[in-house]
């Protein structure tokens, strides 16, 4: 593996859940792979899981990671080819980027969208710009339009639910494929399309699951992501029989960034996990308690949200393990 920005990188998604699952079992097993290797992990935006998560699986693996807060302690960067820069950028990409290049073996970038102009964030210019002009292999840790660690992370512990159900429940052992739900929730701002899009594009990819979506009218997303899923307007009648269900809010992705609705009659609640084959509850986290997600939810037996944020890094030390054994 060389750069890990989709699932479009990732030749075998089993496999990579399997490394990741055998780090979880013994995190220490390759230790020295990244020895005298150094990782910069560059935020343009905020992070926790993904900030904490990606640092503890470098030096598990013997690597040294530096976090650099690009958004507020860097320059201020341009990416856009041959702009005159008489505004507030101070720094082309095109000048920062070889210079991590030389002083990292990894580069990790978080870089949200702007939600402003569809075309432009869709393009993902900034995570793209990285790539060409930095020399080293470049992770995601969250771009324009994906998050990559997180949906690798969902699908590990989507896995992990599966092989732990006695008796055998609807994953392989059981026969049965699981059904998978991902429900929009509310929220009081214009979040990113990229967790909706980012999961949506693996579980399509991982094919082992039957995958349903459910949204309010307006609110469909990029079908390049969503292909092979069935859409449905209709939240209870997507919820029924669910095994897992994933709570997320977007914005809209065609009259782009924009709050369509608001409705809490979204938000999911015990009565609606009622209806599920007593679905295990995801979200990525940060959620906005009883906005996007109840109290009675997120506090339940059904939310496995804190076994997810801890398998973030497993995920992230499966990744840089990946790209430390193709760099050797
Ligand atoms: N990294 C995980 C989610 C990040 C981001 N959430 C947020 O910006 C939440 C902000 C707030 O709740 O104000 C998103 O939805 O893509
Ligand atoms: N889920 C996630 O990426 O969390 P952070 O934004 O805190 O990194």
């Amino acid at each position: 593996m060389k750069n890990f920005t989709s699932v479009h990188d990732v030749p075998q998604i089993d496999a990579l859940v399997k490394k990741a699952l055998a780090y979880k079992a013994d995190r220490f097993k390759d230790k020295t792979l990244g020895a005298g290797k150094r990782i910069g992990l560059l935020f343009l935006n905020p992070s926790m899981r993904t900030r904490l998560s990606t640092q503890i699986a470098a030096q598990n693996l013997g690597m040294e990671p530096i976090v650099f807060n690009v958004g507020q302690e860097g320059w201020a960067l341009e990416f856009e080819d041959e702009a005159i820069m008489s505004g507030s950028t101070v720094e082309h990409v095109k000048d920062a980027a070889p210079i991590m290049g030389n002083y990292f073996d990894i580069l990790a970038i978080r870089t949200f969208p702007s939600l402003k102009n569809r075309e432009d964030d869709y393009s993902e210019l900034y995570i793209k710009q990285f790539i060409k002009y930095a020399g080293i292999p470049v992770v995601s840790l969250e771009s324009a339009t994906l998050h990559p660690l997180q949906s690798l992370t969902d699908i590990i512990t989507i896995t992990e639910c599966l092989n732990n159900t006695t008796p055998p429940g609807r994953g392989e052992a059981g026969g049965k494929r699981p059904k998978i739900v991902l429900t929009w929730a509310p929220h009081v701002k214009p979040l990113p399309q990229c967790v909706a899009n980012s999961f949506s594009q693996w579980v399509n990819a991982w094919g082992k699951a039957d995958f349903v979506i459910t949204h309010p009218e307006d609110y469909e997303l990029d079908e390049q992501f969503t292909k092979g899923a069935t859409i449905t307007h209709n939240q209870d009648e997507a919820l029924k029989d669910a095994d897992f269900v994933y709570v997320k809010n977007w914005s809209t992705f065609k009259d782009y960034g924009k709050i369509y609705n608001n409705d809490p009659e979204w938000m999911l609640t015990n009565k609606k996990l009622a209806t599920t084959n007593n679905a295990k509850v995801m979200h990525c986290l940060p959620v906005r308690r009883n906005v996007e997600l109840s109290d009675e939810i997120l506090d339940g037996p059904n939310s496995i949200v804190t076994q997810e944020a801890s398998n973030r890094v497993w995920a992230a030390q499966a990744v840089l393990s990946e790209i430390l054994a193709s760099q050797k």
